[in-house]
């Protein structure tokens, strides 16, 4: 569980982040979206105890990251954006056993585990070789492996994906979803990657010049921005005539705007009537993307 209050940092005269509130249950995939300047990195930087907060408070698994911080800090692990994670000067085998032996594991449990995320990751036939030494992928999937050697009840994971092959990306994107449901594990995950978002989380918030302009489970959020006067009607062969229409490899797209959804029935006769063969009818859906902007936006024009 990751308990925020009104947490506020001010770095010397910008206010990165201004009176921030969450509260991310046990189990659940926590997406934390905002523009590039939002403040995400400072949130998770005040989290991971590596800024004091200016005011407001910060609980991980129940303890005050600034007043019980080494327990608080014995409740994480954490994949940060841009800073070195892993020791360059060590191999992927050594920096996994640094880090469980840092976390207080025993030395067969680092082993059983490092083994186990290196093969699933593609990394063991190189974990002998030095990190310093490895491509920038190969370097966050050490760091990913590293935040989750010792199975911390929280994770906090800041653009884990980027950089990653197709086939790692899977992998992770795999054990973020496992490690939330079979395990209980709290995830806070930034990225800027809004597929990935609305793929994992169970819930998102937006953070827009250091506040949230939403936080709501992911469905509600989507639904919320739910376009119910647009639809997408796919019919075979040439575009009939009278409608705002584009054809690609002999399929037509139709798209209707109604002012009320039963206003379709009389679109479809009047193709009916017209002889066209229909293929599909479909609510335009937004995705996550359409949604970020449309909040983004509508802030910055406030
Ligand atoms: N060390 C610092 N000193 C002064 N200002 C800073 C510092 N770090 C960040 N800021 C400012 O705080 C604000 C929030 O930055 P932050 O890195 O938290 O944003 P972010 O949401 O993580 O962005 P991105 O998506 O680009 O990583 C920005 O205006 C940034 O310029």
């Amino acid at each position: 569980m990751i308990e925020i209050d009104a947490l506020t940092k001010v770095y010397d005269q910008v206010k990165a982040v201004d009176d921030v509130s969450m509260h991310i249950p046990a189990g659940s995939v926590f997406g934390f979206l905002g523009p590039n300047g939002a403040g995400k990195t400072t949130t998770i930087k005040v989290l991971a105890g590596l800024l004091t907060p200016t005011s407001g408070e910060v609980r991980l698994g129940g303890y005050d990251v600034v007043r019980q911080r080494s327990a608080a800090m014995a409740q994480f692990g954490a994949v940060l954006e841009g800073s070195r994670n892993v020791y360059w000067s060590l191999s992927a085998w050594q920096n996994l056993m640094y880090f469980g032996r840092l976390k207080g594991l025993r030395k067969a449990r680092v082993r059983d585990r490092a083994e186990e995320l290196l093969t699933d990751l593609g990394l063991w036939e190189r974990r002998r070789d030095k990190v310093g030494g490895f491509s920038r992928g190969m370097q966050q999937k050490v760091a990913i492996a590293a935040a989750l050697i010792a199975d911390p009840p929280i994770v906090l994971l800041d653009e884990p994906t980027l950089g990653l092959d197709v086939e790692a990306t899977r992998t992770v994107k795999g054990w973020i979803a496992d490690l939330a449901r079979d395990r209980g594990t709290t995830i806070l995950l930034t990225t800027h990657q809004l597929d990935v978002a609305q793929e994992l989380c169970d819930r998102v918030a937006v953070m827009r010049q250091g506040r949230l302009v939403a936080d709501l489970p992911t469905r509600d959020l989507l639904a919320r921005f739910r376009e119910r006067d647009k639809y997408e009607i796919r019919v075979e062969g040439a575009p009939p005539p009278g409608f705002d229409a584009v054809t690609r490899d002999g399929v037509t797209t139709i798209s209707v705007r109604v002012a009320d959804p039963r206003e379709v029935y009389d679109v479809v006769e009047r193709l009916r009537v017209q002889g066209a063969v229909l293929e599909s009818l479909n609510q335009v859906q937004p995705d996550l993307e359409d949604v970020f902007l449309a909040l983004v936006n509508e802030v910055s024009h406030a």
